[in-house]
């Protein structure tokens, strides 16, 4: 009782908020027909939505409600545009077919998961997306002006300066409304919004949204048995049963509806709980006779089924004022400026995770010391030419693990994050993957200079400053390869595949490094130099060895106690190696442009993982077909 009160009061105050200097945009009415989806398992398909029919009207807060599996998120992802292979039917929006390039940026779409930006505050996110979203078309008192209202609106005042990843649930669910409100969209959907709510927190976020829709906006989410108080605060209600509809009408309707199908709701029994247990079949077959009465979803007859009272009527607000221009709803800034507000989020995000800072430190300082003792002295003493050889191909390993493995780690959320802001068209993938590669390139830089500061002097490679600065710059050139080789990888694939492959294409690499190696001046067979060249670690090795023993004419130390250095000439032991003819020049040119090429290749991948074209969808189809054949034939 506590709580409902409690929960009233909280609804009560949302609805005082006021939002003044948000664009204007057009109001939007959704309607759907025949709408089907399905899915390919195995060697047939299976059908999610079953030719179903509705319409969300602006102004409205419509949810969906429907036992689990019925296909309230298909429906969800099929509306918003985010599931497009696979569904049919028509969807108009304001009568018109929908023109979903159109569509994509007009709507926005909150998923059920809160994924928020790491290490920022709310302040901070907020005022990043407003950059984002408003761009120049306001001024910067203007974007504040705005934050705040939304901040005020969203009662997220108190955590406004608390970083995201301590927020409460309700909270961060909040903050995902408020990031997506910024450029008043005029139709919201919402996966789940009140899912891991409690009673007040998903009474305050229903009313929110309600606010919202009150604005002129069409705002649909998908919920999960709704308790009586929050059912009542829903406009409309769209029950799926099993792909298909078994009821859209009024909230207020749900009882009368099924009272003409003979099914008396108990006084007590709360309707969202009762029409679910129905369509779900606990109280017989009724499925069928719903989706029958209400013609899935065709039938309008328990829409307007009770008039909204006069009091909440007033509090109607005319953000989307008739008559709006026909926004441009493009990107709302250039992508220069998206490019210079995501490197500086990605920036602040660096060096705010101090703890992952020191990590990296700590192991670049311990494994900087264990190689440097490994091969100590080894870099002027003629009887461990060779071991010297092993210590430029130990230091290529570390170059190529330590940078990468972050990357497989963490990259694969991060593409959970960028799919939520791509498809909401926060910004352009183009600025993003250019301000990821601008914003990690000085990191890696300074933990491989931490490194290189110790093996190299350790180790007593040649103290040269041009030698020094072209092994460094052959390490940091494979360190910053294999990060973007870590990219490309974990862009398409979830983290557990993207650690097991990763490493297991490294092996080839590596052992393609070295091939060959030792056979003096008799040349590899052609193919074997073709399969050879495709190992950048090849170019970083040869590279790295120009760079100690490249037009040295000296000959290397003997030590006392040794009778005899075989390789004591370092011209006679680049030949033994067949090395005579390596350039550092060429080494590092071609790194450079395998350097490019991988990153036009991470973000290929990306791309095609967040808007996959029809070459790429039809690879996943006979991938995925693979996978069922080769499950059955394991059965
Ligand atoms: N890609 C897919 N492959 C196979 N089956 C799928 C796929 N996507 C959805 N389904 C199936 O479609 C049905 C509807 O799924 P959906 O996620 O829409 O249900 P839901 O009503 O949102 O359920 P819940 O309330 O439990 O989240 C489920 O049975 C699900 O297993």
């Amino acid at each position: 009782m506590e709580t409902s009160s409690a929960g009233a009061g909280v609804a009560r105050s949302i609805g005082r908020g006021h939002l003044s200097h948000l664009p204007q945009r057009p109001p939007v009415t959704l309607a759907f027909h025949d709408l089907t989806y399905s899915v390919h398992v195995g060697t047939g398909s299976k059908i999610i939505l079953r030719g179903i029919h509705g319409e969300f009207r602006s102004g409205q807060l419509t949810a969906i409600l429907g036992p689990s599996g019925a296909g309230k998120s298909t429906l969800l992802n099929v509306l918003a545009g985010y599931r497009v292979e696979g569904a049919g039917g028509h969807v108009y929006t304001n009568g018109e077919p929908r023109d979903l390039r159109q569509f994509r940026k007009l709507s926005r779409y909150i998923m059920q998961e809160d994924l928020l930006q790491p290490y920022i505050t709310v302040r901070e996110a907020m005022a990043i997306a407003a950059d984002l979203k408003l761009g120049a078309a306001i001024t910067g008192r203007e974007k504040i002006v705005v934050v705040d209202e939304i901040i005020q609106l969203l009662m997220l005042n108190k955590a406004k300066d608390t970083t995201t990843e301590r927020l409460s649930g309700g909270e961060r669910k909040r903050l995902s409304i408020a990031l997506e409100l910024l450029n008043n969209p005029p139709v919201i959907f919402l996966d789940e919004p009140t899912t891991g709510l409690d009673e007040v927190a998903s009474s305050m976020c229903v009313s929110l949204l309600k606010r919202v829709a009150r604005g002129g906006r069409t705002v649909v989410c998908s919920v999960h048995t709704p308790s009586a108080r929050l059912f009542a605060h829903f406009d409309h209600v769209y029950v799926v049963a099993d792909g298909r509809c078994a009821y859209h009408g009024a909230a207020a309707g749900v009882v009368p509806f099924l009272h003409c199908l003979h099914l008396s709701c108990p006084t007590t029994h709360n309707p969202a709980d009762f029409i679910i247990d129905v369509s779900c079949g606990e109280y017989g077959p009724q499925a069928d006779k719903m989706v029958a009465a209400i013609e899935n979803g065709r039938s309008h007859q328990w829409r307007d089924y009770a008039v909204a009272d006069s009091s909440q009527e007033l509090e109607l607000e005319q953000l989307n004022s008739s008559g709006v221009e026909t926004c441009n709803l493009k990107h709302g800034s250039t992508s220069w400026r998206q490019f210079r507000i995501l490197l500086r989020r990605m920036m602040l995000q660096t060096v705010r995770n101090k703890g992952y800072i020191w990590l990296r430190v700590c192991l670049h300082l311990c494994l900087g010391l264990i190689t440097g003792l490994l091969f100590q002295n080894m870099g002027y003493d003629a009887s461990k030419t060779l071991f010297n050889f092993g210590f430029c191909y130990a230091c290529l390993i570390a170059m190529m693990y330590i940078p990468m493995m972050p990357v497989l780690l963490a990259f694969p959320r991060e593409v959970q994050l960028i799919k939520r802001e791509y498809f909401n068209r926060w910004y352009g993938l183009k600025a993003y993957y250019a301000a990821l590669v601008v914003s990690r390139t000085p990191a890696t830089i300074f933990f491989s200079l931490i490194y290189l500061a110790l093996i190299y002097p350790i180790t007593s490679q040649p103290l040269e400053l041009s030698r020094i600065l072209m092994f460094s710059t052959i390490s940091i050139t494979v360190a910053l390869i294999s990060e973007s080789m870590g990219t490309a990888i974990s862009s398409t694939l979830s983290i557990v595949n993207s650690v097991f492959l990763g490493p297991v294409l490294s092996v080839p690499l590596m052992l393609l490094a070295v091939y060959g190696y030792g056979s003096g001046d008799q040349p590899l067979p052609f193919i074997w130099r073709i399969v050879r060249s495709s190992s950048y670690l090849r170019y970083g090795m040869e590279g790295l060895i120009a760079a100690i023993y490249g037009e040295r004419k000296e000959d290397l130390v003997c030590p006392d106690d040794k009778d005899y250095c075989k390789y004591k000439s370092i011209v006679t032991f680049l030949r033994l190696m067949g090395m005579s003819g390596v350039s550092f020049w060429f080494d590092f040119g071609v790194l450079v442009v395998i350097l490019l090429l991988m990153n036009f290749l991470g973000y290929y991948l990306l791309r095609q993982r967040l808007s996959p074209n029809y070459a790429y969808r039809s690879i996943k189809i006979i991938g995925n077909y693979v996978k069922t054949k080769m499950s059955m034939s394991h059965q």
